[in-house]
């Protein structure tokens, strides 16, 4: 990472190397959910990259439009009514500050928590057309990532076939939503460098369903040396990536993949993500359906609230993983 001095609209937020077009990833896996290849090419996506993009997945355009739009008026607002809206912690709305340890990106957010049948508390009023086009759009992802999961347990050859869904459809799952804004980072333009949007980390959950507006931004880590490559956007696709507590419960097999947020310095950028986690008491350990013969866990044991205790007390870039490493 490049830190240069910064100008003043970006104060204290890190800045990166702007992407070129060299950067894009030319080897992305996508898939289309309703092929019958899809659990093989969904596990060989998560083994060599812990990202793929997902296409014909079925939740309809209009839902995601819809709320792309009541986000888009909502971040609108002036600023002290966005503020009525926050702290962001333990949820609701967030500027520039992420988690609660120092780190600072080029954005604006909504964290919001959902609950078993998908819907939203807090925040967002209840009534209004943003929190309608929430639930709307929740409920549909929320199926995609369990399809997905579902997908995953075939790709590995293990059963049952919701060895790993069951965790997120779970009463009592830890799931969370996210909205985040990254407005244009004009001050930066021609500079050859651009603000942190969201800077590096891996995701805590299972699994982490991402929908953009079609602007570009996102990077992932590839899997072999690091090296930090685009993600085209594609506002019809989302975007699957594996988070840490898989990577445990496949013992390794599936990658947590490190990824990152660049901002753009001409246009805004609106993201919707979904995380998968499993309930507080869930216990995160390899599936011995997939231990091998006489194979050990790479991990020490713990559970989900074990893990989200020390996540929330880490930095945004920490290896959140390497205390439970064997
Ligand atoms: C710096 C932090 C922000 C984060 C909590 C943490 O302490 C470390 C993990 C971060 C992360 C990344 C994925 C999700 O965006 C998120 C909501 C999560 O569960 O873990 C964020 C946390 C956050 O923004 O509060
Ligand atoms: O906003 C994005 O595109 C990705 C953000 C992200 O990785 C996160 O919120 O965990
Ligand atoms: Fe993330």
């Amino acid at each position: 990472m490049v830190v240069l001095a910064s100008p003043p609209a970006a104060d204290h937020i890190p800045l990166l190397r702007s992407p070129d077009p060299g950067d894009y990833f030319s080897g992305m896996p996508v898939i289309d959910l309703c092929s019958p290849g899809a659990p093989r090419a969904i596990a060989d996506a998560c083994e060599r990259f812990g990202f793929f993009k997902l296409v014909n997945h079925g939740v309809a355009t209009d839902a995601m439009d819809r709320l792309e739009s009541e986000a888009v008026t909502f971040f609108s607002q002036p600023q002290a009514d966005k503020d009525r809206s926050g702290p962001a912690y333990p949820f609701g709305y967030g500027s520039k500050r992420i988690g609660l340890n120092g780190d600072m990106g080029w954005l604006e957010y909504l964290l919001l928590a959902v609950d078993d049948s998908a819907s939203l508390s807090g925040a967002v009023p209840s009534g209004s057309a943003f929190r309608r086009a929430l639930n709307e759009y929740i409920g549909a992802v929320r199926k995609v990532a369990v399809r997905v999961m579902e997908a995953m347990a075939e790709g590995l050859g293990i059963a049952p076939l919701d060895a790993l869904s069951k965790m997120v459809t779970a009463a009592g799952s830890d799931q969370v939503f996210r909205v985040n804004h990254y407005p244009p980072c004009a001050a930066l333009q021609g500079l050859g460098c651009s603000a942190t949007g969201f800077g590096e980390h891996t995701d805590p959950q299972l699994v982490s369903v991402l929908r953009s507006n079609g602007t570009s931004g996102l990077q992932i880590a590839l899997q072999d040396g690091g090296q930090w490559v685009s993600v085209p956007s594609d506002r019809d696709a989302l975007f699957v990536n594996v988070g840490d507590s898989l990577q445990v419960l496949t013992n390794g097999r599936f990658k947590s993949v490190k990824h990152r947020v660049v901002a753009n310095s001409l246009k805004s950028r609106v993201s919707l993500i979904y995380f998968g986690g499993p309930p507080l008491t869930q216990r995160i350990a390899p599936l011995p359906q997939l231990l091998g013969e006489g194979e050990q866990s790479l991990y020490t044991e713990f559970t989900w609230s074990e893990y989200k205790k020390a996540a929330y007390k880490s930095r945004l870039g920490d290896n959140r993983l390497a205390q439970f490493q064997k």
